[in-house]
């Protein structure tokens, strides 16, 4: 076939200045000028793409022309075939690719592997076929497989080591025989030269290296998309570097932190440690201490195991001792019961109704006055004589006889010795009346309620009761002690516990003896101690009507009854026990020729003319007792009727000008205590029968 393309020795070498102007050198200087400012900054293979993208241009436009004009082709001029030559060979792309890894691109470290991975295949591919071209990529491939090693490598290898040699190696191929085999392997290998004119041959070369240059390119693009990351990732790693930062400095101040918080526990610890000092030097003493206390408890522990035999010792001595108590406590019940009986035996001797005579000192403005001549033969017979001649000689030698006379320098607790045995009565289960009867102003009220630094038979009366109740409880008795204050003032009874006015009346008890009364809508209180009883005397005493008259200006014009009821119970031998004490301090007696007011006097005269007729009558025995006449007698009905014992104090003033009406107090008074009234019952109930429905002890 002839050819009229120009014969290839028509072809001429490139020239080297065409050489120089190869984008493998211009990508060595900008390599190196990169290398220079130790940064890369981008698609620093632009210019070698551009070129490369001319080469496929330039050979398809070649094929076209050839496909498509069959005319005798232009003359290939010189230009072209140097830019032929011009064109990249692989041994220029591991150049391209070396000086990338030396400018550190990362990216670019897989082109080595598909260079190399190419060029294998390449070499399988063309193995079949046994071209020159084959051996000259497998050439290449070798030549850019030691740069491509070293692209895994972080820090890029110098350049004079890893500069592949291919036009050298060309040029050396070229400067030997194709043939040779001296060389073994390698020259063997080496690219066989395509002769200029086998067009068809440059052209599968120029095809093999489009290739080549094609997967290049993608694969630079591909690089070139992850270089164009490296911007997002590097505000990435700005933005990871700030979150760094804040962590590092939240981490530093948090460290700080604990630091203080290290150094407080330090400081704590150092506490702790100096008080478990002290703990150890207090426990070494306590360990003392307790060696101590442990001796001690061994000591006692001795002595404990005999007290223990001592204590069964005793617990059976005290058997016997309580077998004993309680045998003498039966005694004792026994030997009180006998007292009691005995007690009111002597009483009932001494007369249920006694009478004491009271003669008053005259008071510090009242020495003045003249005197009566008074003489005491003994405790019980006093002799009253009038100063005045005229009168002495009329009246005669007045001489009375008593239970008991008191002379004016007799002391309240005198009077009350010989009271106290009534009182010890009342606790024993008899009724118990005192009165005080007398002349106004001599002395009735001082004898019973007596005054605050000297008190009189009713508040002895009261203390006397709780201190024999804590005696009678150690003989098993339990006390209740109810109290009712009564004023009977113009033949009208009054509450003294009450400011309220109400309708009060004495009647009859149900369904017990006929002597038994009580006063309607009264007041009652249980007292439970001393003070108690003190306080509503006091509220008694503030409400009780007084009025001053010409003989006492506090006198009072009224009859006062305190009534007081002691209700005993032994529960042991359900005993009950109810007396009752009545102490009652009477209006006093008056001339009505010198009283003021004389309707108080006459109510006040009267009743007490009823009080002298009862007594009279029971002296004389008769069948009819006018109790019911006044409502002072109609009270004391239990106390004057029977079964009780009453005590009258009569009070008299030692004053000459008193001598009447003292005569008349004394002559009332004897003829009492010559009353006979009868034997006193005992008010003992059993098993625990209550006082109204059972039969009193005789
Ligand atoms: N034994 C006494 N020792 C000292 N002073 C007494 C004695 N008896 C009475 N007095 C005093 O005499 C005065 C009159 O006594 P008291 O008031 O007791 O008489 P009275 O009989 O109660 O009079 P009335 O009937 O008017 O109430 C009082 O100042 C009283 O202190």
């Amino acid at each position: 076939m002839e050819s009229r393309l120009p014969k290839p020795s028509g072809l001429k070498r490139p020239m080297s200045a065409i050489k120089q102007t190869l984008p493998t050198d211009r990508n060595k200087a900008l390599m190196s000028n990169m290398n220079a400012n130790t940064t890369y900054s981008g698609p620093t293979v632009q210019p070698l793409t551009r070129e490369l993208q001319n080469i496929p241009q330039a050979s398809l436009m070649r094929q076209g022309a050839r496909a498509l004009s069959p005319e005798p082709r232009k003359p290939i001029g010189m230009q072209n075939r140097s830019k032929l030559r011009r064109s990249r060979s692989a041994c220029d792309i591991s150049e391209i690719r070396q000086n990338l890894k030396r400018i550190g691109a990362p990216n670019l470290s897989t082109i080595p592997s598909k260079l190399t991975r190419h060029a294998n295949s390449t070499m399988t591919a063309n193995t079949t076929t046994g071209s020159e071209s084959t051996t000259g990529m497998c050439r290449t491939a070798r030549a850019g497989s030691a740069p491509a090693r070293r692209l895994n490598v972080a820090a890029p290898a110098p350049a004079a080591t890893t500069r592949p040699l291919p036009r050298t190696a060309a040029s050396t191929n070229k400067a030997k025989p194709a043939t040779g085999t001296a060389g073994g392997g390698a020259a063997a290998a080496a690219p066989k030269r395509i002769a200029p004119y086998d067009f068809k041959a440059r052209f599968h070369d120029l095809l093999e290296k489009h290739k080549v240059l094609k997967s290049k390119y993608e694969k630079q693009v591909d690089d070139m998309g992850e270089l164009e990351s490296l911007p997002t990732q590097l505000e990435e790693s700005q933005t990871k570097l700030i979150e760094t930062e804040s962590m590092l400095k939240h981490t530093q101040t948090e460290k700080e932190c604990l630091q203080r918080q290290i150094k407080q526990q330090v400081e704590r610890i150092e506490k702790i440690t100096s008080t478990l000092g002290r703990a150890k030097d207090e426990l070494d003493q306590l360990k003392v201490v307790h060696q101590t206390i442990k001796t001690d408890h061994d000591k006692l522990s001795t002595e404990v195991l005999d007290l223990r035999l001592r204590n069964e010792e005793l617990i059976r001595s005290n058997e016997q001792l309580a077998a004993d108590l309680s045998t003498c406590r039966e005694q004792l019940f026994q030997s009180n019961i006998e007292r009691k009986e005995l007690h009111n035996t002597i009483m009932d001797l001494r007369g249920n109704i006694r009478v004491f005579c009271r003669v008053r000192p005259p008071l510090d403005f009242e020495l003045g006055r003249l005197s009566c001549s008074w003489t005491y033969h003994d405790e019980a017979t006093v002799e009253l004589q009038s100063i005045d001649s005229q009168a002495k000689n009329k009246m005669g030698q007045q001489i009375f006889t008593f239970d008991q006379v008191f002379h004016p320098n007799s002391t309240q607790h005198n009077i009350f010795e010989m009271v106290a045995p009534l009182i010890q009565s009342a606790l024993d289960g008899y009724n118990i009346c005192i009165f005080a009867y007398g002349q106004t102003g001599s002395g009735k009220t001082y004898t019973m309620d007596g005054v605050p630094d000297n008190v009189g038979v009713i508040p002895r009366t009261v203390d006397l009761l709780f201190d024999s109740i804590k005696n009678y409880r150690n003989l098993g008795w339990e006390y209740v002690i109810k109290a009712t204050f009564l004023e009977i003032y113009n033949e009208v009874l009054y509450d003294l516990l009450s400011d309220e006015q109400k309708e009060m009346e004495i009647r009859m008890a149900k369904n017990s003896s006929k002597n038994d009364i009580y006063v309607s809508n009264i007041t009652v209180e249980t007292v439970t101690d001393p003070n108690h009883l003190r306080q509503l005397m006091e509220t008694a005493k503030m409400n009780r009507s007084t009025a001053s008259t010409v003989g006492n200006e506090r006198s009072s014009r009224s009859h006062a009854v305190t009534k007081l009821e002691l209700i005993g119970q032994h529960a042991e031998k359900q005993e009950m026990s109810v007396g009752s004490i009545n102490l009652v301090d009477l209006a006093g007696s008056e001339s009505p020729k010198t009283s003021v007011r004389m309707t108080e006097t006459k109510n006040i005269n009267r009743s007490l003319s009823e009080l002298t007729n009862v007594i009279l009558a029971l002296l004389q025995k008769q069948d009819h007792i006018p109790y019911r006449n006044s409502k002072l007698t109609h009270l004391l009905m239990p106390a004057l009727g029977g079964n009780s014992k009453t005590l009258m104090f009569i009070n008299v003033a030692p004053f000459q000008d008193c001598f009447q009406e003292s005569v008349k107090s004394l002559r009332f008074a004897a003829s009492v205590n010559s009353c006979k009234v009868a034997k006193a019952k005992r008010n003992r109930y059993l098993n625990n029968s209550t006082a109204n429905n059972s039969s009193c002890e005789k």
